[in-house]
């Protein structure tokens, strides 16, 4: 909470849009989550394609809430460190890149997984 403030916690409508908020500018502004979205949005089409039964939708959406949860938490990180650190240091090298490598180890792990589901899919059923 900033200092100062109302200590009363924002009605669920104002942190639903200051989430939104959140969410417009990491899609506005940061490279790597607009090729996430686009990652997302051809995950969808690609389950379309290959007509995903209930569980397998499930999976997927899942797999896309993981990589851009992780992106925008990347992000976040990076913008308190720039914000704390705005110098060069050691430790905020340090920060930034386990909180890359965090976004890196999920997005690999769930497009094994996308590549198990659509070959699940394609092949075995
Ligand atoms: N204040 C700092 N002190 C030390 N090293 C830093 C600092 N800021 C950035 N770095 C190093 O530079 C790398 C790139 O940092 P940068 O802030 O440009 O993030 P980025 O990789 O461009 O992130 P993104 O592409 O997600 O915006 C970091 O991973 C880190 O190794």
């Amino acid at each position: 909470m900033i200092p100062g403030k109302n200590p009363h916690h924002p009605s669920f409508r104002r942190s639903f849009l200051f989430a939104f908020q959140g969410f417009r500018s990491a899609a506005l502004q940061e490279r790597n989550f607009k090729v996430m979205l686009a990652g997302g949005a051809l995950a969808i089409a690609m389950g379309f394609v290959c007509q995903l039964d209930l569980v397998s939708w499930a999976i997927i959406l899942i797999c896309i809430a993981v990589v851009l949860a992780s992106e925008l938490l990347n992000t976040a990180i990076e913008t308190v460190v720039d914000l704390v650190s705005p110098e060069f240091h050691p430790l905020a090298g340090r920060a930034k890149d386990v909180a890359a490598a965090a976004t890196w180890v999920t997005t690999l792990l769930v497009a094994l997984a996308g590549i198990c589901v659509y070959v699940n899919a394609l092949f075995f059923r």
